[in-house]
């Protein structure tokens, strides 16, 4: 899988650049003010949070905080990359990303833990809205000490088989749950599908579909009559793409979601073993994100020519995750007509189907919006709450 520079820079190169954060960050016509989420209104049975990444999802998930599902919910310390806030005051802050990136502490996990265990609140949780690698690689340890993690950032899970065999090794523990409802279809019931019927004792045979929502959208629409690179940047304004668009276009995101949903179905599939197609230029790898940006046009031309090859056939492309009976991964784009079930998605649709040892005559098949702010912190919200059995 090709490597692309690390959120933070890509942060860097977005940060007032982003109609969707920008929107998040005023708050919303339906948000209350952030000083009517008062911290002091949970007592010690409700949940107390620290959330990472306060970009697109993090924002979105600020945003639901201050509603009345999030009543039991009492956020504690908040972090972008560079700067944090524990002070109770400060967090109330109706421009609390604003207040954390001008006037915010240097990042430091321990004095968010800190907080989190001064809260008096039995339920620890840490929210990661980030796709950085190096928390992601801290998730185990945090369940072992017991605080629960909830999280967007699919690096730990879809990363390498260490990894992941460390989670499962954290979460027998059963100190601490793992929420990772966001890593995959953004919240759609594809991983608690797949517990359920594991648990039942089914057993997944094949698995196929459109794990991205950014590459849905972008090949649901691109017949080649709008640019390539105009219709990305639309992805990008509107929060679906990954911090660097490249780990969608690579192939990297799909990959690891097929990882994520492989690993839960007993195939313990290491990275490299996942064939991925990427979609990225050679002359466009290495770059930084923002100068990557700069060049979107040069992905036009490839495309245009295999948009136009399917075209030829009656066909249409899809970037298609695909698992076989023997295990045997591949993520990229395929043509397909338009009788098949991927070339009828809209939007941002996402679509899984699952062929099972009781579900093997049609396909168990998931669908629905795979992509975006709200629907991604809802579910991590969802995760936060089922904590408490709410
Ligand atoms: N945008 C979407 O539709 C979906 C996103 N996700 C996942 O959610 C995560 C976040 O995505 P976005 O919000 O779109 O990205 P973003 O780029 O808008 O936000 C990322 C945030 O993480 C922060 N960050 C980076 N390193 C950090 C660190 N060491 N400590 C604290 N904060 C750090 C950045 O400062 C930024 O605030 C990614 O893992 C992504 O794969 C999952 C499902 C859907
Ligand atoms: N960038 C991702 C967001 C969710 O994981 C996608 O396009 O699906």
């Amino acid at each position: 899988m090709s490597a692309v520079p690390d959120a933070e820079v890509a942060e860097a190169a977005a940060v007032g650049a982003h109609p969707v954060r920008d929107r998040l960050l005023s708050g919303g016509v339906e948000e209350r003010s952030r000083t009517g989420c008062a911290p002091t209104a949970v007592d010690a049975s409700g949940i107390a949070i620290v959330l990472l990444g306060t970009g697109v999802v993090g924002g979105a998930l600020l945003k639901l905080l201050c509603t009345p599902a999030a009543a039991r919910i009492r956020l504690v310390g908040a972090a972008n990359s560079k700067r944090q806030q524990t002070d109770p005051a400060k967090l109330a802050s109706r421009q609390l990303r604003e207040q954390i990136r001008a006037e915010g502490d240097p990042r430091d996990n321990a004095a968010l833990l800190a907080a989190l265990d001064a809260s008096g609140v039995a339920v620890k949780v840490i929210v990661d809205a980030t796709a950085n690698v190096s928390l992601a690689a801290r998730h185990a340890e945090w369940l072992e000490r017991g605080y629960h993690v909830v999280t967007a950032n699919k690096a730990l899970a879809g990363g390498e088989l260490t990894g992941w065999r460390a989670l499962q090794a954290a979460t027998a523990s059963g100190r601490a749950h793992y929420g990772d409802a966001a890593t995959v279809g953004a919240g759609l019931p594809v991983l608690s599908t797949l517990r359920r019927l594991r648990g039942c004792g089914d057993a997944l045979l094949t698995l196929e579909g459109v794990f991205s929502g950014s590459l849905s959208y972008l090949f649901n629409q691109y017949d080649g009559s709008v640019p390539f690179s105009t219709l990305l940047a639309d992805a990008r304004r509107l929060g679906y793409t990954e911090p660097d668009p490249r780990s969608d276009l690579s192939g990297e995101d799909v990959a690891r979601k097929l990882l994520i949903l492989a690993r839960h179905a007993g195939f313990s599939l290491n990275a490299d073993e996942v064939e991925v197609e990427s979609l990225v230029p050679e002359a466009l790898r290495g770059l930084s994100t923002e100068a990557f940006l700069e060049r979107l046009p040069e992905l036009d031309a490839p495309l245009a020519a295999r948009v136009a090859e399917a075209r030829e056939r009656g066909h249409v492309l899809r970037y298609l995750a695909r698992l076989n009976q023997r295990g045997h991964a591949r993520v990229g784009l395929v043509e397909v007509p338009p009788t098949h079930p991927a070339a009828r998605l809209y939007g941002t649709d996402n679509q899984f189907a699952l062929t099972t040892t009781r579900y093997n005559t049609q396909p168990l098949v998931i669908q629905g919006p795979g992509a975006g702010p709200e629907v991604t912190a809802q579910a991590l919200l969802g995760d936060v709450l089922a904590l408490v059995g709410a």
